[in-house]
């Protein structure tokens, strides 16, 4: 009887878990932690000295709240593609491990709860800044720009580039000239971050005709792209060293992860193999978790050395 009073309990765990783990996938957890991680060094860049605790705090979870608020509406809405494509089947709403009551319910909790931290606690800036970038993601993007044009994910970029802006905004309670340097640097960084993606993908998307510029121009085309971004990319790198925001160590970074990045998109462009576009979108991904790790640390050097 106790032990199968134990194993009761042991089952009723694992379930626990599990319905946890599903409402986590549906947020895209580590697209979130990146986002997060922007706004926050929005956050440290926007102050001379430590950041407000109550700012950090609350800013933080109110965006966090908000953008996996705006993932999970993402999910619900392109579920039916998302069944369809083998990168995206695994999903919560697609594998029936969450239906779409649960997933309406949760997403308009934590959705509601980030706009009232950021409205009470932050400020309403950043509250309505946050929720018209939920809207420019999981409604203009998802609903429309995504099926409407091969452009979709260069307007739809600005959504994904908002955060540091929104972070220089729950501290300041303005944006100025250079949180639009740090929104730009993600803007001009999303199209080779995706296309790159696409090129792997291209058969995926043409079969759910999602018109991916892979899909709708080729891969030689979207290769060319990628390019193109990457030479902007490089230059948009270095806008926080001319305009006087960030120091020598910010730019030896950014010549160094933006060569690197170049380095890619040529190989890409002139001597594509199998597997490469998928190594390119990976260092895409480190490339923006260390451009902006480079910012926060440049911007603090001054302050611990005393300089
Ligand atoms: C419109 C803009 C964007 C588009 C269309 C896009 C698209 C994608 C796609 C399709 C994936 C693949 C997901 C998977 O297969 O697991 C992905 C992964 C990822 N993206 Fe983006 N992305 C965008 C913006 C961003 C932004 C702004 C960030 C962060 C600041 C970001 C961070 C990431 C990360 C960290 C991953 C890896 C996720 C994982 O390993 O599960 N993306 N992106
Ligand atoms: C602060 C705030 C509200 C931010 C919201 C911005 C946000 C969550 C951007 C995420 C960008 C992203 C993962 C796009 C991919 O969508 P997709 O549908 O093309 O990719 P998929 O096929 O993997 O679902």
């Amino acid at each position: 009887m106790s032990s199968g009073t134990g194993s009761g309990v042991a089952v009723a765990r694992s379930a626990i878990s599990q319905r946890l783990n599903d409402y986590y996938e549906l947020c895209k957890p580590r697209v979130v932690l990146l986002i997060v991680f922007t706004a926050m060094v929005g956050m440290f860049l926007a102050t001379p000295g430590m950041v407000p605790i109550d700012a950090l705090l609350f800013g933080t979870l109110g965006i966090g709240l908000m953008a996996a608020s705006a993932a999970a509406v993402n999910q619900m809405l392109d579920r039916k593609a998302d069944g369809r494509m083998a990168r995206t089947r695994g999903r919560p709403l697609v594998t029936g491990h969450l239906d779409m009551g649960q997933s309406v319910r949760f997403a308009l909790a934590i959705g509601v709860a980030g706009m009232l931290v950021l409205l009470f606690m932050v400020n309403a800036l950043t509250a309505w800044l946050t929720l018209v970038t939920l809207i420019g993601y999981a409604g203009v993007y998802t609903v429309y720009l995504k099926r409407a044009t091969p452009q979709n994910i260069v307007i739809g970029g600005a959504a994904g580039a908002a955060p540091p802006v929104l972070g220089w905004a729950a501290v300041t309670g303005t944006v100025d000239a250079d949180a639009l340097i740090l929104f730009l640097i993600i803007f001009i960084w999303t199209p080779p971050h995706f296309w790159a993606l696409a090129i792997e993908r291209h058969r995926e998307y043409a079969e759910v005709d999602i018109p991916m510029l892979p899909v709708t121009h080729g891969l030689e085309y979207t290769r060319t792209q990628v390019l193109l971004y990457t030479v902007l990319l490089f230059l948009v790198s270095l806008l926080p060293f001319a305009s006087g925001m960030s120091g020598p160590l910010y730019l030896v970074s950014a010549i160094g992860l933006s060569g690197w990045f170049l380095v890619y998109a040529v190989r890409l462009k002139y001597w594509p193999k199998p597997g490469l576009a998928m190594r390119t979108f990976g260092y895409s991904i480190l490339y923006l978790m260390a451009i902006f790790t480079a910012l926060l640390v440049d911007h603090y050097v001054p302050v611990v050395f005393g300089s």
